[in-house]
This record gives C-alpha cells, sequence and structure tokens, in this order.
C-alpha cells in the first residue's frame, strides 16, 4: 500500500502505528483500530501469533490480490516480536452484525438494498478472479462510517482455476451454506449467492432462518427442505421477496450470478448510501455512551439465548470457530484503550476466561485446515458429512447426537437418568436427522450418476 513505506513494513510497528482501541477478536487474534503516525490516516491492525501465520497465507494472498472499493483494503503484513500484523482499511462501524447487534434492530428495507448491492458489487468483483469467498454473512461485512458496505474476512476464501472449476471441500457457516457445499457434490462462485440470500434474511429478522436449531441439524435440513423465505413475506416489497428467492434457488445452475443479480429491480431501485447514516451515527453514539459494556454483560446474562450470530454450545463439542464474541468498533477509542497482546497471553485476554462458562461458540468459520470432505469408504456406516467428526470428538461411532438443543448440556450417557420422553424425542430426532443424510448422499450420489450420464457420448 502506498502509504506504508518498505521501511515501516519492516520494522517495530509500535513506531507507526498509535494503536487506540481494540476493535474485535476473532479466532486467530485480535483487531485493533490505529492512527498511523506520520501521515494521520486511520487503519486496522489484526495481530495473529507468529504460529499461525502459516493459516494467514492464503487469506493475506486473497486480500492482497484486491483492488476494489467494495473490499476491504489491505495495506501489508509483516512480522514482528512473534506477531503477525496485518494493516487493512478501518472501517468505522464495524461489521453489518455488529450494527445490528448494538443498535438493538434489524435493518429496514432500503437499508438491506444497499448493503446487498455494495455486496454484490463485491462478489462480482471475486467472482471474475474466480475467488469465492465462502463465508458471507453480516458478520463479515463491514460499513464505512458513510455506510459503505465492503467485504471482509477471507480466512476461508477459495481460488477456483481454469482445471478446478469447482470445489469439493464443506467450509463456511452452518446457517450460511449452499445446499451444494453440504453435499459435497461440487460447488462453484454461486455458492456465495445463496449465502447472500441467507445473509439478506439475516439483516430483515436478524438471525438466519434455522437459527432456532441445532446448526449440525441445520445443515442436514438446509439440502433437503424448500429454499427459506421470510418469516412474514407481506411485510416486505414484491422486490425483496423475489430477490431472495433469486438467491435461494437450491440448484446452482438455475441461481443467477452477481451481475445478474446487480440488474434486479431491487438492487437497482436501492437509494444512496445517505440511507444507513442514521443507523450509523446512532450506533457509533452508543457505543461512546458506553453501549459496549451493556452488551457484554446482557451476553453474559442471557446465557441461554444465543446472541446475534452467535450459537453457544456445551463444552463436548471442539471449538471449529471463533473464540469470545468479538467487541465491535469504538468510536471512543481512547476510552476503550487498546491493550496489545502480553507475551503470556497471545490474544490479549486471559485465556483462562475464553471457555469458562462451560459453554463454546460453534457460529464460526469451518477453517480450511481442518479439511472437511466425504469419506470416501462410506459402505459400512452411516453417512455423515466428514467435518461431523470435529464436532463430536468424543461421541462413539454411531452414536446418536449428543445434544438436543444448542443450549443445552447433554448429559453423559453413563451417569444421568434419561427421562423417557426425552429419550424418545431425541430418538425422534436422530431418525429424523439420519433420514436426512441418507436423503442428503442419495442426492449427492444420484446427481454425480447423473452428470456422469450426461457426459457420456450417445451410442445410439
Ligand atoms: N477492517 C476493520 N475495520 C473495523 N473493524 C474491524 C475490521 N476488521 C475486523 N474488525 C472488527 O474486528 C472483529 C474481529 O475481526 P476478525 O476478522 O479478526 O474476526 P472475525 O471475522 O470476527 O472472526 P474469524 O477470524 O473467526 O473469522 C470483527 O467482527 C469486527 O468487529
Amino acid at each position: 500500500m502506498a502509504f506504508l513505506t518498505h521501511d515501516e513494513l519492516a520494522g517495530d510497528p509500535n513506531r507507526v502505528f498509535n494503536v487506540v482501541g481494540k476493535l474485535g477478536e476473532g479466532s486467530y487474534g485480535t483487531v485493533h483500530k490505529a492512527m498511523h503516525v506520520r501521515t494521520s490516516q486511520l487503519c486496522a491492525l489484526k495481530l495473529i501469533p507468529a504460529d499461525d501465520v502459516d493459516d494467514m497465507e492464503k487469506e493475506i494472498g486473497i486480500m492482497r490480490g484486491c483492488e476494489s472499493d467494495y473490499v476491504v483494503q489491505f495495506y501489508g503484513s509483516w512480522v514482528w516480536d512473534r506477531y503477525l500484523w496485518i494493516a487493512m482499511e478501518y472501517c468505522g462501524a464495524g461489521s453489518v452484525a455488529d450494527v445490528m447487534r448494538i443498535s438493538g434492530t434489524t435493518l429496514r428495507e432500503p437499508q438491506i438494498a444497499v448493503i446487498c448491492a455494495n455486496t454484490l458489487h463485491g462478489l462480482q468483483y471475486l467472482h471474475s478472479r474466480g475467488k469465492i469467498h465462502r463465508d458471507i454473512k453480516a458478520g463479515n461485512i463491514l460499513l464505512t462510517v458513510n455506510g459503505a458496505a465492503k467485504l471482509a474476512d477471507f480466512g476461508v476464501a477459495g481460488q477456483l482455476s481454469e482445471n478446478n472449476a469447482k470445489r469439493t471441500t464443506v467450509i463456511g457457516t452452518p446457517f450460511w451454506m449452499a445446499p451444494e457445499v453440504i453435499q459435497e457434490v461440487g460447488y462453484n462462485t454461486l455458492a456465495d449467492i445463496w449465502s447472500l440470500g441467507i445473509t439478506a434474511i439475516e439483516m430483515a429478522e436478524g438471525r438466519p432462518p434455522y437459527h432456532k436449531i441445532h446448526p449440525m441439524r441445520a445443515i442436514f435440513m438446509i439440502p433437503t427442505k424448500p429454499p427459506p423465505k421470510l418469516d412474514n413475506p407481506s411485510a416486505w416489497s414484491d422486490n425483496f421477496n423475489d430477490f431472495i428467492a433469486k438467491c435461494l434457488v437450491k440448484n446452482p445452475a438455475q441461481r443467477p450470478t452477481a451481475e445478474e443479480l446487480l440488474k434486479h429491480p431491487f438492487i437497482t431501485s436501492a437509494p444512496g448510501l445517505s440511507v444507513l447514516s442514521e443507523t450509523v451515527s446512532n450506533v457509533m453514539d452508543k457505543i461512546a455512551a458506553g453501549a459496549l459494556d451493556d452488551d457484554e454483560e446482557e451476553e453474559e446474562e442471557e446465557d441461554d439465548t444465543p446472541a446475534l450470530g452467535t450459537m453457544r454450545l456445551d463444552e463436548t463439542m471442539k471449538p471449529v470457530g471463533r473464540g469470545p464474541p468479538a467487541a465491535a468498533p469504538s468510536s471512543s477509542a481512547a476510552a476503550a484503550a487498546s491493550t496489545l497482546p502480553s507475551p503470556t497471553s497471545p490474544t490479549g485476554h486471559d485465556e483462562e476466561d475464553e471457555f469458562s462458562s462451560g459453554t463454546m461458540q460453534i457460529a464460526g468459520t469451518f477453517r480450511p485446515q481442518e479439511t472437511m470432505r466425504v469419506d470416501s469408504d462410506t459402505s459400512h456406516r452411516p453417512y455423515q458429512p466428514a467435518f461431523m467428526q470435529y464436532l463430536q470428538p468424543q461421541a462413539p461411532p454411531q452414536a446418536p447426537p449428543a445434544t438436543a438443543t444448542a443450549t443445552s448440556v447433554p448429559p453423559s450417557p453413563s451417569t444421568a437418568q434419561i427421562d423417557p420422553r426425552t429419550a424418545l424425542a431425541r430418538l425422534d430426532r436422530t431418525i429424523e436427522m439420519e433420514v436426512a443424510a441418507v436423503h442428503a448422499r442419495y442426492d449427492a450420489q444420484r446427481q454425480a450418476l447423473l452428470l456422469q450420464i450426461a457426459s457420456e457420448p450417445d451410442t445410439n
């Protein structure tokens, strides 16, 4: 990036930046608001323990290669004092999910239209370069103080090539995942369009479809149920309902591209950015008045209610997602003066605290290093997507799912007295999931065979 010199990108970042506040925390490290001393330009600094540098290489590579008003700009990265420092464009209002959480409201239709339009521009840019974001959701769309929306978090993004025009790795965040990603039949850039449709519902209703059910159950329902719709379609315009329906076409071959959706009337009639400015400035005021502190308290109290975009599971589940909920950005940066990571605490917070409540978040991002593919030998045991093993490492093979709901803590089978009604309800759910899994496997195998037949030369 032009404003960071070669020397600045090689030296002590503490001399180059004034870190003024912590913006949030992801699964790899912390994000801080900082001012570039020489130019007074604000930027966001992501600090990742150097041990995880390899994991970040792809994210950096994808960000570095992007030059678009609709993608968070990468300024530079370097390793200093056991941390990888990534400097990027500062988006003062945080993510769309942050804005909804802090304002305590969902978004209005014109606001959703503007964000969808910006997101589609970003997707069109990425897709035209063969890149798939793979984790589109309100938490990964950042807003500037002007209300411009930009794509962020390329941690699980993928690159298509001429030889590899489809991907099969199951990746993303369960509620937002496209059916073809879950079915492992191969997917392309159109998977992002499905996730945008889910994100549009998330912006309108505050949560994605199926948020009330266990994410793993949602994973089985997405490919087998009809596409989700808004809860109350008549409360929204025909254009908005139709836009969602177009994004949520289950067959990716019939789903429109980002370029096509930019011509949809819901998008072409989107108003200017000013429609978001009031919400953004209210959110900034609330943060200045201490909304962030209230927000954290609320999340601690409401242990049973998943925070926006956050599903908590019991500790028998391995975390494949992010750590504690991210703090939203603060305009009162001085008040929230940042603590840079100490040698004993790589992410700048007490690690003992991280999951001390006995809960773990799952509504995070499945990490690419946890390669999630179907085991090729499925002949002698019930099918389950490969990623299940990361979520139920303690369950014996073929054991029914341990949790009935996202927030309940399952009793250990060896010690608990299980009420027969509870056991029956669990059994029903288990069978339902197994049937859904068989359907998913059948669909996947059938589709692959049909494709094979279609590609055979006609011998008649
Ligand atoms: N460029 C930025 N400008 C302003 N705030 C940012 C920026 N990047 C990140 N943030 C804030 O920091 C939080 C953490 O971001 P980060 O990318 O580390 O993690 P994440 O996307 O929330 O999670 P994960 O790393 O697990 O995918 C975000 O939720 C957002 O509130």
